[in-house]
């Protein structure tokens, strides 16, 4: 089948290769020219485990291109709407400018019969209000929410645990059958909605995984107080089958391009329902999660003796999450951010994320050896759990570093071990 996908960046470029993959005829759109220009070349414009290989098969194949002109995508019978929907410079409200613009591009393109089926994350109402956008062209617009996860996007794109259709036409979900075939015919389950409800399913799944970490956050933040372990605390609920132990890792809390913004749009879009008060909660679990952060500053200050004024200080890790190189609201690049802030030589280190926080935060001094940054710290900070953090060597970082101490902000060392190498070791909710 001849597919777009208009908006190549974390999710569209996954996308479109992966519906290569598929055996589809795909044709890529984004607006930025270099980026188009890389995916053309077969070269990822990001870091993404098994997306390089993907492109450069599409592309070799000749079922994969990309262009900024979109014309070129006029004959695609599915258009698939991946553009960016961030916060908003001056409020929580999801930004849709984007989606707008993509959609009053594509629309003098769009053929009678073809479906534009939106992937990116919208508030509730966006689906109905564009397919009146378009309805004077004969297409048709479905919504297609995603749940793929960074660092596992092209497994989760080609396999996914469910797909989700928002249509007004039994027809359109006939269409988007044909292109998850692959997967339908494996068995994934299918739900097939109204739009509000697709918008909806994304938004609240979203914000039920925020809701998870930030409880569990909660009950390291009471853990802190009592002498309690959050993570031995997790392990034992997370027995339960009703709670499940996924997604109960406490630490710095979440971040990224999705889980944050999200749950700001869902608030401002439920007040805008007047329902401000059922999602009221939604406040806590962003205050909770922005708690963390501060959490880890002021441990660093007391471990420093009061202040982190010209102390060297390691920061391991920069990304949102690891086998990413996405640092859009990364709790890890915000910790290292404030304690330069507060005077302290912060010498930060990740395996893929130096190029994009340089641009963001060019103050810090970034180096990509591990060891090297750690050489002469007082002390460390773990704020992305990359396998090469976890797999430290307790007794070789003591010998490193200026003075052993370390907080584990994410809750992946063994504390015991760090401690019998001689370290004063804090993590968040355990002792
Ligand atoms: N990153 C992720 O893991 C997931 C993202 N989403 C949602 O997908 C959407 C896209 O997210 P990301 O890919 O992370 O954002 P991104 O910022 O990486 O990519 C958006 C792309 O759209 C392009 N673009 C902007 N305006 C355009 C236009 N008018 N025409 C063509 N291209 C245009 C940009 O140049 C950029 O390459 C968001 O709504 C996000 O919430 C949903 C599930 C997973
Ligand atoms: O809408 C989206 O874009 C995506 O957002 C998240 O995916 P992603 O942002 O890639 O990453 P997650 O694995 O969800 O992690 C998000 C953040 O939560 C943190 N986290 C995760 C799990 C946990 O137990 N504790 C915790 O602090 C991570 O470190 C990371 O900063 C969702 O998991 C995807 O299903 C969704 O499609």
């Amino acid at each position: 089948m001849k597919l777009s996908v208009i908006g190549c960046g974390y999710l569209g470029a996954v996308h479109a290769a992966a519906m290569a993959k598929l055996g589809h005829d795909v044709i890529g759109v984004d607006t930025d020219a270099s980026k188009v220009a890389k995916l053309a070349a077969g070269e990822a414009p990001f870091h993404e485990p098994g997306l390089p290989e993907l492109l450069l098969e599409g592309v070799a194949s000749g079922r994969l291109r990309f262009t900024t002109d979109i014309a070129e995508a006029a004959d695609a019978q599915v258009h698939f709407l991946a553009v960016g929907t961030p916060q908003s410079a001056d409020s929580d409200s999801a930004d849709l400018r984007f989606v707008y613009a993509a959609v009053d591009a594509l629309r003098p393109v769009l053929q009678p019969g073809a479906l534009v089926a939106g992937k990116s994350t919208v508030p509730v109402g966006t689906a109905a209000d564009l397919a009146e956008r378009i309805a004077t062209t004969g297409a048709g617009l479905a919504w297609n929410p995603e749940f793929l996860r960074e660092g596992f996007a092209v497994a989760d794109t080609i396999t996914p645990d469910r797909i989700v259709y928002g249509v007004t036409d039994p027809a359109h979900a006939d269409l988007l059958d044909d292109v998850y075939r692959v997967a339908i015919d494996a068995g994934t389950p299918r739900i097939t909605t109204d739009l509000p409800t697709a918008e909806l399913v994304k938004t609240a799944a979203n914000a039920f995984l925020a809701t998870k970490i930030s409880f569990i956050n909660a009950m390291a933040e009471i853990a802190e107080v009592t002498g309690a372990d959050v993570t031995t605390l997790a392990d034992a609920i997370g027995h339960d089958a009703r709670i499940g132990r996924r997604f109960l890792n406490a630490g710095i809390g979440f971040g990224g391009g999705c889980l944050p913004k999200d749950i700001r749009a869902f608030t401002a879009r439920a007040e805008e329902l007047g329902r401000a008060e059922s999602v009221a909660f939604l406040r806590q679990v962003d205050a909770i999660n922005l708690r963390r952060r501060e959490r880890v500053i002021d441990l660093a200050v007391e471990m420093l003796g009061g202040s982190v004024f010209e102390k060297r200080i390691a920061v391991l890790g920069l990304t949102f999450k690891p086998d990413s190189d996405d640092i859009r609201d990364s709790p890890a690049l915000d910790v290292a951010a404030r304690l330069h802030g507060l005077g302290a030589e912060v010498i930060a280190t990740d395996p893929y994320g130096i190029e994009n926080s340089r641009a963001k935060h060019p103050q810090l001094e970034y180096i990509a050896d591990t060891e090297a940054a750690l050489d002469g710290a007082e002390l460390a900070v773990l704020v992305t759990e990359w396998d090469e953090y976890r797999g430290l060597d307790a007794a070789r970082v003591a010998g490193l570093m200026g003075s052993p101490r370390i907080i584990d902000g994410r809750n992946v060392l063994d504390v015991a071990a760090w401690k019998q190498a001689g370290f004063e070791f804090r993590g968040l909710g355990r002792h």
